[in-house]
């Protein structure tokens, strides 16, 4: 017994701690964060919003193993989505796999951005796992955009388990930034880039890179 209150020093090689998390957390919108109207032309509210891209791992139908989700435009800047647990999306022996779940809400917010025709990236995404879904279980995501801040759009979304009214699985907030065309045709695969704008059906074309025609 030392009889000293001050933190021990962290030994020589040790790694440097981990800042402390600003206050508030990057995924809250700022005061001044607005919410702006659904773009002209955004799907209606009840209306299905097609895959962006078939091959996506998060909505792709050509991705056999992929989560297949499939979105419906709600009221105002809201998406509602599904999916279901599959074998193939396994973690523990039959629960899904966290990062699985994590995708299918960072799909489903990603889709938000639709409703503001306007291509974004996550910068950001942070969950919050309330219960283990099993295999075969349906989820239901609801998804809202929480403030836009110039490029930087705010999100939240909340999964439940075998229907809209079903108890929470799990919980997210995102940070989505608003990037040009550039940003994927310079970062992405050539051949795939090529495939995409390609496509002869305008929608899809434009959908794989979230912008309008
Ligand atoms: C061939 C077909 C392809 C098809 C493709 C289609 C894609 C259509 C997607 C739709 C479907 C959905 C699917 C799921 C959505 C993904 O999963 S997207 C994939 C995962 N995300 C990424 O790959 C993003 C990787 N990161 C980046 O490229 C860059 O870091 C970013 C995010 C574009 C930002 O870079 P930047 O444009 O240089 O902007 P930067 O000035 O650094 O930041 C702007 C602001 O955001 C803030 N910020 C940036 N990052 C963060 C962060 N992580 N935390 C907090 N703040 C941040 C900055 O502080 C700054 O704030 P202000 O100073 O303005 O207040």
């Amino acid at each position: 017994m030392t009889g000293s209150t001050a933190p021990a020093a962290a030994p020589q090689g040790a790694p440097a701690p981990l800042p402390r998390p600003a206050a508030p957390p990057p995924t809250t919108p700022p005061a001044d964060a607005v919410l702006p109207p659904r773009a002209p032309g955004a799907p209606a509210p009840g209306t299905p919003i097609e895959p962006h891209y078939d091959l996506c791992f998060g909505c792709g139908p050509q991705r056999p193993d992929g989560l297949q989700l499939t979105a419906v435009a709600g009221e105002g800047l809201t998406v509602d989505a599904r999916f279901t647990v599959r074998a193939v999306h396994q973690g523990g022996p039959g629960l899904a796999h966290g990062g699985l779940l994590t995708t299918a809400m960072d799909e489903t917010l990603g889709t938000l951005n639709w409703l503001l025709h306007a291509p974004a990236v996550t910068g950001r995404l942070e969950t919050d796992f309330v219960r283990p879904v099993p295999v075969d279980s349906e989820l239901h995501i609801h998804a809202w955009v929480t403030g836009v801040h110039g490029r930087k759009v705010y999100s939240a979304a909340e999964g439940r388990i075998g229907g809209p009214d079903g108890p929470v699985a799990i919980r997210a907030q995102a940070l989505f930034i608003q990037v040009k065309l550039e940003h994927f045709t310079t970062h992405g695969r050539p051949e795939d880039i090529k495939k995409a704008l390609d496509d002869p059906d305008l929608f899809k074309r434009a959908r794989a890179f979230e912008v309008n025609p």
